[in-house]
């Protein structure tokens, strides 16, 4: 039987669809009493790892369970692990609350606990309703109810946000946060950090059927070194007197000014004053965690978005995840570690 521990463990994992590597030597846990966002570019292996989760792909090596069990051996899994994936299909002509009976019959749970999980998606008013009318969203509701029907430790989504409008997004935020905080499990794939940043608060980034960072997204948002572009007089003498006091890389900009990277305005601002150089123009560029998403997946882009070439600053891909990568190894102005900065005296 399962451990109960409510614990997703993703070991070495891989997928061969002939020709066609969808997972790779892929590792990865999510720990109950949180909501982990699964994140990753199209084609990047999620829904293959999410189906090998639950059962419905076998996986060519490595394991996949749920409190420590394959899907195949956790007794009766819709008690422990309620799904949604894509493209979830309903009788057009059966209404919600009979779609929830059959499946509640299904699965050994009470019709009470049809209305009870509408109740819980907000689509009580719906329940009369035939789903061949429900609009997008209500059918992410509705799906989700079915996931609901055996009071699950554990919720896997796949695209949840898909076809809700800006108030079905705020409410699935809500809900997930509330279930994890129940001390249950929430693991939600996107391919689009922004519609889940708010919702998450651990990520798991993959590319290319490998993980490039698990950790706190905070950490993540941390980690990133903010940039100052500065308009000096002397590009040359700032940029001299800028490595002198310790600053990490310093690159030319086309309209003759300098970028640094891992420093505030103020400390270049202090060093410029003190090398006796002008400065014309100066601003900082904060840290956007949608331009970390897409360093560390950059391969997988073959168009769209152009990607940012070669690792994050100060973030290396790994090939062997850990738990919890932290920020990076070095210290950097502004970090515990760092030496240097004379501007900070
Ligand atoms: N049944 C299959 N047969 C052959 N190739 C497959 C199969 N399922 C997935 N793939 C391939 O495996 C790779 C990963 O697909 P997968 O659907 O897991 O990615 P994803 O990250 O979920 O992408 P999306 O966000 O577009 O759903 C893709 O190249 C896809 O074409």
């Amino acid at each position: 039987m399962h451990d109960g521990s409510g614990r997703i463990a993703v070991q070495n994992l891989s997928k061969q669809f002939g020709p066609v590597t969808a997972v790779q030597n892929l590792s990865f846990a999510v720990e109950p009493g949180s909501v982990t966002g699964f994140l990753g570019p199209n084609g990047a292996g999620k829904t293959t790892t999410l189906r090998m989760l639950l059962g419905l792909v076998t996986p060519s090596a490595g394991t996949a369970t749920i409190n420590g069990q394959q899907h195949k051996h956790l007794g009766n899994p819709a008690r422990v692990v309620g799904s949604v994936l894509e493209n979830e299909g309903f009788h057009p002509k059966r209404t919600a609350y009979n779609h929830l009976r059959v499946y509640a019959a299904a699965i050994g749970v009470p019709d009470q606990r049809a209305e009870e999980t509408l109740g819980l998606v907000g689509l009580a008013p719906a329940a009369h309703r035939n789903a061949g009318d429900f609009s997008l969203g209500m059918r992410q509701r509705l799906a989700l109810a079915t996931a609901l029907l055996g009071d699950p430790q554990v919720l896997v989504l796949d695209e949840p946000a898909n076809g809700l409008d800006p108030e079905g997004i705020a409410w699935l935020r809500t809900f997930l946060r509330s279930f994890a905080a129940q001390g249950r499990t929430v693991l939600v794939s996107s391919h689009l950090l922004a519609e889940v940043e708010q919702t998450i608060d651990q990520v798991v980034i993959i590319s290319r059927g490998q993980t490039m960072y698990q950790g706190r997204v905070d950490h993540l948002r941390n980690s990133q070194q903010s940039r100052v572009v500065v308009l000096p007089s002397d590009a040359s003498a700032l940029a001299t007197a800028l490595q002198e006091n310790g600053a990490g890389e310093v690159h030319p900009t086309p309209e003759g000014g300098l970028s640094v990277l891992g420093v505030t305005a103020k400390q270049v601002g202090d060093v410029a004053l003190r090398a006796g150089v002008a400065i014309y123009g100066l601003h900082e560029d904060t840290a956007d965690l949608e331009k970390m998403f897409f360093q560390l997946t950059s391969g997988q882009y073959a168009g769209g978005p152009a990607p940012v070439q070669g690792p994050p600053q100060g973030w290396a891909p790994q090939q062997q995840p850990q738990q919890g990568w932290g920020p990076p190894q070095q210290g950097y102005p502004g970090q515990p570690g760092h030496q240097g900065w004379g501007g900070n005296a």
